[in-house]
């Protein structure tokens, strides 16, 4: 299946994920035509890609008959979102939500079908380097699956689960892990200008050494902790900074270990409202 073939997609809720997944859909080659966004107060991004791509951006979804429903509101809204989406799903419609601790079942509930696939994106969706995890309902077909599987591989890789409560572990490590990432280049630049660096020159250092290393990570195959090693010269200022960052009681590890569990608890707690 190709992005070309898989008829009209609805895009329920124009925000930073919802448009980080259009974007990369219109570059993968989704017709505009195709592509129905629905949002009634969007904001800036989604207002200039419907200018560039000619797009209509729809108050609301009456009369309008999507093959794909994606809904990309906050988990906070999407009971009431749902309700009103009702009429727009018919027994053909799939329903892929990116909806944060929404599970299935509520979603099935909500718009009356068992069409549907859990998913949790992430940002880099944007550039098509993003990973998705996904949970299908049992009710989707294989068919469904692959026009799923379709829409988010425009985005980047995709993981299939067969245990839906994977994805709130999921929502911890790749969903917010963008996140982390950005703020190690936060922290880093922070640290370059307490040492004594103008500011614009510690965040140009601090960013393209993120920049650097994921591209060395995406382009050398090699374990993280090779690469790693390949920076820490015996008894050299890199082995002096790490004996910080991996403390054995206190070390980026049980940091990261904290965070993400935190990160799980929320995604539990807002899938039960
Ligand atoms: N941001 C991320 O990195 C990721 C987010 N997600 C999930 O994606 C979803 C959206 O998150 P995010 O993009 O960050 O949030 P945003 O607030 O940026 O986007 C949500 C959009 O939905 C709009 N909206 C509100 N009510 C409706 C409605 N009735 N119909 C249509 N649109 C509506 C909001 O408008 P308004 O601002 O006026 O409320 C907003 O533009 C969440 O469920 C989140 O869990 C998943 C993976 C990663
Ligand atoms: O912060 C959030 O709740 C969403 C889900 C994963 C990333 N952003």
């Amino acid at each position: 299946m190709s992005l070309r073939t898989i008829g009209p997609v609805m895009l329920v809720g124009a925000g930073k994920m919802g448009m980080a997944l259009a974007q990369g859909w219109l570059d993968a080659g989704l017709q505009p035509a195709n592509l129905i966004l629905v949002d009634p107060n969007p904001g800036e991004i989604a207002r200039e890609v419907a200018k560039d791509f000619g797009l209509t951006i729809h108050g609301d979804a009456v009369g309008l008959q999507p093959n794909v429903l994606v809904l990309a509101v906050k988990p906070q809204v999407m009971g009431a979102v749902m309700s009103g989406l009702k009429p727009v799903v018919g027994p053909q419609t799939l329903v892929v939500s990116i909806a944060a601790g929404i599970d299935i079942a509520r979603i099935s509930q909500g718009l009356g079908t068992g069409k549907v696939v859990r998913t949790m994106p992430n940002t880099p969706a944007q550039i098509g380097k993003g990973i998705t995890g996904a949970v299908p309902a049992a009710g989707v077909t294989a068919n469904e699956r692959d026009a799923a599987e379709t829409l988010l591989k425009a985005a980047g890789a995709v993981v299939w689960f067969d245990r839906e409560d994977q994805l709130d572990a999921v929502t911890a490590i790749s969903g917010s892990g963008p996140a982390y990432v950005f703020h190690l280049v936060e922290a880093l630049a922070e640290a370059g200008r307490r040492q004594g660096l103008p500011d614009a020159i510690a965040e140009q250092l601090a960013r393209q050494t993120v920049i650097g290393s994921a591209a060395l990570l995406d382009a050398d195959r090699a374990p993280p902790a090779v690469l790693r090693q390949n920076v820490t010269s015996p008894n050299g200022t890199t082995a002096a900074g790490l004996a910080v960052l991996m403390a054995e009681a206190d070390g980026l590890t049980q940091l990261v270990d904290r965070t993400v569990a935190a990160a799980r608890r929320r995604s539990e707690e807002l899938g039960r409202g």
